[in-house]
């Protein structure tokens, strides 16, 4: 259930979810994004999370322009496609950002959220979005390293202190305004592989809210099968 009946004088949630990648990592010769998880196209999956979310007020997902399988998947209400899909991760969340100028105030929050990452849920949304509260700087959710971290600079292998380290995951939430300030002032889009880092490049500190291991990336062909064992463990009990 979708579009809450918000007072307009509160802000409110959208998602914004990056849709345009290739998937060269996962070298499945289509786009990651639309190959089935449990029998339904992993974004599929990713915008029914927020579809969930009574929070949600709309969702927008962002594609490449000649994107030939969204139309097939996308849901008939709650969810807005936008064909401005860039070269890299961040410039098509700002292509993403700038279409919404208009619909989005402002101060309302969004939501930025991998199509790579189904194991997404309402209950992940609803943490966020309780644990970022009306913090300035915006929240994310993210994992503490729970392994030891080496680093290998051709051949050279160390140990990081893993004190204080967390994965960043998705969503990343912001107030509209702030996100295309720092989005914007990114000068390398290559550089800036979460949206968290372009915020703290304006001197803010996002929180960091615990995300879980099935909100995993689906980056690797070895990741379908983990994703999908995650999503099976996690099916709602079937009604009678
Ligand atoms: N130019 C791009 C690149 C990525 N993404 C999206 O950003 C998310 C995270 O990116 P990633 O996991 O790297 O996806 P790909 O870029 O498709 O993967 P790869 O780097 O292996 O090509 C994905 O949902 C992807 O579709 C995007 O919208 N536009
Ligand atoms: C945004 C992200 O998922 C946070 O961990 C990650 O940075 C995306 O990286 P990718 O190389 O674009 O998949």
């Amino acid at each position: 259930m979708n579009d809450p009946a918000v007072p307009a004088s509160r802000p409110r949630y959208f998602a914004l979810i990056p849709a345009a990648g290739v998937g060269a990592r996962m070298a499945a010769g289509s786009p990651k994004q639309y190959l089935p998880i449990l029998g339904k196209p992993m974004l599929r999956h990713t915008l029914d999370a927020f579809l969930s979310s009574p929070r949600i007020a709309h969702t927008y997902v962002v594609v490449s322009a000649d994107d030939p399988v969204i139309d097939a998947i996308v849901p008939g209400q709650g969810v807005s496609v936008l064909r401005c899909g860039g070269a890299t991760r961040m410039e098509s969340i700002r292509n993403g950002l700038q279409a919404l100028h208009g619909a989005v105030a402002p101060d309302d929050w969004v939501l930025v959220h991998d199509a790579a990452r189904p194991g997404l849920d309402a209950e992940l949304i609803d943490r966020l979005i309780v644990e970022t509260g009306e913090h300035p700087a915006g929240g994310l959710l993210a994992l503490p390293v729970v392994d030891t971290v080496k680093r290998n600079v051709a051949g050279e292998v160390s140990t990081v202190s893993r004190d204080g380290l967390w994965l960043a995951q998705t969503p990343q939430m912001f107030r509209y305004r702030l996100l295309v300030r720092a989005l914007d002032a990114a000068t390398d889009p290559s550089a800036v592989t979460d949206d968290a880092s372009a915020v703290e490049a304006l001197g803010l500190a996002p929180k960091l809210v615990e995300g879980h291991p099935r909100n995993l990336k689906v980056t690797l062909p070895a990741d379908i099968r983990i994703a999908e064992m995650y999503l099976a463990a996690h099916q709602p009990e079937p009604t009678e």
